[in-house]
């Protein structure tokens, strides 16, 4: 599946030699892989859960910074046993997209990216509702796509969305030095996600580390401010979110404040909102201890089904 996004004057010429033996950073062809190119020509691996009965909605699923749509097959394919048809790619700069490894331009490109995915999606089948799933880095992405288009979803979930920073790591004034330092060293790190704050689970915790498709180097400055400014972007819309959604999070995330989560649920005027606390748990709440992993995954299967 290969979808030419709509090149500003260079549309709808004969993909050239290059364009078809195009590869995956990890090597493989994408004329052999489901893919999208986004507007700027970028190719972005995609992944299908088909359901074998007709689909009665389509859920589209946001991966977080640093890992890939791959590690979403469990949740995936439950979604999916309820006749409904998921989808997914790796953002740019993830897995088998391209782009270099956890840097963007504009944090606008991941959105614009999902809604070309959606509009896509809608083409093919067209009057089902459609759902959004968002976890971390990829839940902002989420609630900003869902801001763009304020009546086109009919719900909205959020596994430990990314929608303040955590004070410690993030003072005015550490802000104000990664805005200054965006100027004059973009490109240098600002540390690594550590894996143990992924999960309590420790079989996730190597699964995670051993995952060739994750990116484990540094936070560059530049990706870090385009993480304050999409906090920013987040925190001035809440008042205006109406959609219905479900957030989750972990009362011992140490990657995305639950404050974030309290605040959307205090602040957002959606009639149909719902916040689920996990006791303990960690950043990754579908790849936590097996009890609040089954607990998540029964909570979206629910909540989505009841909205149908
Ligand atoms: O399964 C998985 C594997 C990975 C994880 C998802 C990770 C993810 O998306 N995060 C967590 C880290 C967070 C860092 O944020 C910042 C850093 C510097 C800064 F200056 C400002 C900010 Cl805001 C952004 C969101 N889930």
């Amino acid at each position: 599946v290969s979808i030419q996004g709509q090149l500003g004057g260079l549309g709808g010429e004969m993909p050239s030699e290059e364009c078809a033996d195009r590869v995956t950073p990890q090597g493989s062809l994408y004329r052999e892989l489901p893919h999208i190119i986004n507007t700027d020509g970028q190719y972005l691996f995609c992944r299908y859960w088909s359901p074998k009965t007709k689909p009665r909605a389509l859920v589209m699923i946001m991966h977080g910074a640093g890992e890939h749509s791959g590690r979403y097959n469990e949740l995936a394919e439950l979604i999916m046993n309820e006749s409904i048809f998921v989808f997914a790619h790796d953002h740019v700069g993830h897995g088998q997209s391209e782009g270099n490894r956890m840097v963007i331009s504009n944090f606008q490109v991941y959105i614009r990216d999902c809604l070309q995915h959606i509009d896509h999606m809608k083409e093919k089948y067209p009057g089902l509702n459609i759902f959004l799933i968002g976890h971390s880095m990829g839940g902002a992405i989420a609630i900003l796509t869902a801001n763009e288009r304020p009546n086109d979803f009919a719900g909205v979930m959020l596994i430990a969305p990314l929608i303040t920073l955590q004070p410690e790591t993030s003072t005015p004034t550490k802000v104000f030095l990664a805005r200054l330092l965006n100027y004059v060293l973009p490109n240098i790190g600002l540390g690594s996600i550590d894996p143990n704050f992924i999960s309590r689970s420790e079989e996730e915790v190597k699964n995670y580390i051993n995952d060739p498709l994750n990116y484990h180097g540094s936070v560059k400055v530049s990706f870090a401010v385009q993480l304050l400014n999409t906090v920013a972007r987040i925190e001035e819309i809440l008042p205006k979110i109406t959609w219905p959604f479900l957030l989750l999070h972990g009362e011992a995330d140490k990657l995305c404040d639950i404050n974030g989560s309290y605040h959307m649920y205090d602040t957002a005027p959606s009639k149909d909102r719902t916040l689920k606390v996990y006791t303990s748990a960690y950043h990754v709440l579908h790849k936590e201890l097996p009890q609040v992993t089954s607990e998540v995954f029964t909570e979206i299967q629910k909540w989505i089904v009841k909205r149908l």
